[in-house]
This record gives C-alpha cells, sequence and structure tokens, in this order.
C-alpha cells in the first residue's frame, strides 16, 4: 500500500493559513518585534487572546518558523529573524500587505472571533450552525462524520494494533469509538479478547450496524452512553481513547482520564491515539497544523505529550510511554499502579 499520510496532512492542516493570516491581520509579529522577548501570558494580554486558540497559534507560530517559543521559561515569545524580515515594517521585504489581501475568507474572521472569546466556530465554517458535538445529533451529520473517522481508521488502526502488539488485553473498552474500526484492529490477534465501544446516539446504532457487517459483533459489543456522566462498564483491562480527548477543552479531558482511572482495574492501562504537540509545543508541524482545524470547530486542540502526562499523573496514573503509530499520530499508554 502506498503511504496516504501526506493526504491526512492535507485534510487535516486545511485551515492552518487561514490562522497565520488572522495573526498577521491582528499584527502579532510587528507587537512581538516591538515588546518581544515576552511570556505568552503577557502576549495574550496585550492582544485579547484566550488562552487555548493563542498556545495553538502559539505552537502553530513556532512549528512554520515565525516565533521562537519556550514553554520552560514562563512561555517566553519572541519574534523569528523569518517574522522580523518578512511579516514587519522593519525592512523593505514585508509581507503583511500579500498575506492581507486574503484577510476576507470566512475562516479568517472565525479565527479572529475564537481568538478573542475561545468559542468555537462551525464546523467546516457552515453557514449558521456553530456546536459541532450538537450537531451529532442530527442523524445524518453523525452518519458522515462516523464514515469520515472510519475512512481514516482504515490505514490508522492497523498501525495502532501494530503500535501495540505486545499489550496484553482480555476486555477492551473504546470509549467514543465510532465504527468500532479501533476495537476490531486490537483485537484480530488476540483472538480471546472482548470488546466493548461506548457511544453517544445516534452513532452508537451507526457502529453496531458495521460492526455486524463486518462479523465482528460477536467479539465486540456496543453500550449507548454519555461518557462523561454514565457509568464506564467495569471489567476493562485496557481502556481507549482515540482521538476523543482533542475534542475537548481541559476540564473535560481531566474528567475522562479521571473517570478512565476509576473504572479500569489495577494495573489496567489506559491508552490515548490522537495527534500529539511536542512537550515543547512548537511542532511537529502536522500536528500544529492539525490542531488550528481542531481549535477552529470544537472546545478541543491537540495536546501535548506533557499536558497529557501531567492530567494522567494527577488521576493516579503511573508515568507515560509513548508509541509512534502512523499519519503523526502516537499512543500514550499511562499504566494504573496494581
Ligand atoms: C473524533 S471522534 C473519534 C472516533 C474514533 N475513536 C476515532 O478514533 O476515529 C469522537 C467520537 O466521540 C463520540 N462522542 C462524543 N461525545 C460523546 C459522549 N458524550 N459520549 C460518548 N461518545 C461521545 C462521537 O460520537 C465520536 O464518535
Amino acid at each position: 500500500m502506498l503511504d496516504p499520510t501526506a493526504l491526512y496532512r492535507l485534510r487535516d492542516g486545511a485551515y492552518a493559513t487561514d490562522l497565520i493570516i488572522a495573526a498577521v491581520c491582528d499584527d502579532l509579529f510587528a507587537w512581538l518585534a516591538r515588546h518581544g522577548p515576552v511570556p505568552a501570558a503577557g502576549l495574550r494580554e496585550a492582544m485579547g487572546w484566550a488562552e487555548r486558540p493563542a498556545d495553538v497559534l502559539l505552537t502553530l507560530c513556532a512549528a512554520h518558523g515565525l516565533v521562537d517559543r519556550f514553554v520552560e521559561a514562563d512561555d517566553l515569545v519572541s519574534v523569528s529573524d523569518l517574522a522580523r524580515w518578512h511579516l514587519t515594517h522593519e525592512t523593505s521585504f514585508d509581507l503583511r500587505p500579500y498575506f492581507g489581501s486574503l484577510a476576507e475568507r470566512p475562516a479568517v474572521a472565525e479565527f479572529a472571533e475564537v481568538l478573542r472569546t475561545d468559542r468555537p466556530a462551525a464546523w467546516a465554517s457552515a453557514a449558521g450552525e456553530r456546536d459541532w458535538s450538537g450537531r451529532l445529533d442530527d442523524p445524518r451529520f453523525a452518519q458522515r462524520i462516523t464514515a469520515a473517522m472510519d475512512a481514516r481508521g482504515a490505514f490508522l488502526a492497523p498501525s495502532v494494533a501494530r503500535a501495540l502488539h505486545d499489550l496484553p488485553i482480555e476486555r477492551l473498552l473504546d470509549v467514543g469509538g465510532s465504527s468500532g474500526i479501533y476495537a476490531m484492529a486490537l483485537l484480530e490477534d488476540r483472538p480471546a479478547a472482548t470488546a466493548t465501544v461506548v457511544e453517544r446516539p445516534p452513532v452508537d446504532e451507526a457502529a453496531r450496524t458495521l460492526l455486524a457487517e463486518r462479523g465482528a459483533g460477536g467479539r465486540i459489543d456496543v453500550v449507548t452512553a454519555n461518557m462523561f456522566a454514565d457509568p464506564w462498564p467495569p471489567g476493562c483491562d485496557v481502556h481507549l481513547l482515540s482521538q476523543v480527548l482533542h475534542d475537548w477543552d481541559l476540564a473535560r479531558v481531566e474528567r475522562l482520564v479521571q473517570r478512565s482511572f476509576d473504572a479500569l482495574a489495577p494495573g489496567g492501562r489506559l491508552v490515548d491515539v490522537d495527534a500529539h504537540v511536542d512537550g515543547r509545543r512548537t511542532g511537529p508541524r502536522p500536528v500544529a497544523e492539525y490542531s488550528a482545524l481542531l481549535m477552529h470547530s470544537t472546545p478541543g486542540k491537540c495536546w501535548s505529550v506533557t499536558e497529557l502526562a501531567d492530567v494522567a499523573r494527577r488521576a493516579g496514573f503511573a508515568g507515560v510511554e509513548v508509541r509512534d503509530c502512523a499519519a503523526d499520530r502516537s499512543a500514550l499508554v499511562f499504566t494504573k499502579p496494581a
């Protein structure tokens, strides 16, 4: 098979340039040239930006070499030579008018508002539609999103299974498991294992139908539940949160991780599969670009390995193991002490 990573990057990076244009329109780089190096908190205050979208923007700018960022030193940010030369008034090679000529793109205005309010814009910039999660109540939208997740998983799920090939699994809980494609891949080489997919309506029904069509209905059942409010099925030794945490803000990420810890058997593992920003929050570039898309239209972002390790430690998990998967995704394995 040909590696489709470049195609994942094209799709996941669809919003990144609009976010950079929004930053140029707010004259971020000229401000930084005058005032930097400055802690990110001071920058946010001066620009009137909320923490989450500003963090995503700074990761994106760092990944593109437009700012230097030191999270370990008070999250100090300064303009890079590239941005100083070409995105400020300081030289005659100022490209701000060139970027500014695209300022009327709808997503640029949407990003300006998200930066200011921290409220997500509509999924895919659809007119009049704001809340991504609320739209999942609509069976047609849920069907489209489930088909999208399933298509993404065809290449990704086997890579997750390969990355976790040595992980003992008897009973898997795939929370927010969509079509169940990751549960199927993880059970493939574990004939004695079984799995439960937790899903909300109407995705639950789509998952049941797909799993039955694929002949997996006997080993994988689907429980209809709200992962934030309903009890998680007990007795599972591995919990999978695949590309779920990136949809949610810190409070809800903490809630999901804590619920996992509380429901897992001692010695059990939580596996978070996602595109993860690095600990310094300066890349990798494809993940920084994907994070812009998620920040645009969900309350989430691509969380950094360090941020999630901190959340997991506070919940009671011991350590974190990082395993690379495909298409810029990785699996973080957290263990509940025995
Ligand atoms: C981004 S998708 C990820 C799907 C799949 N795990 C994957 O890796 O492709 C997030 C999933 O979480 C599910 N979800 C959202 N809110 C939920 C809730 N409150 N309870 C259960 N599932 C939920 C959605 O239906 C969706 O299938």
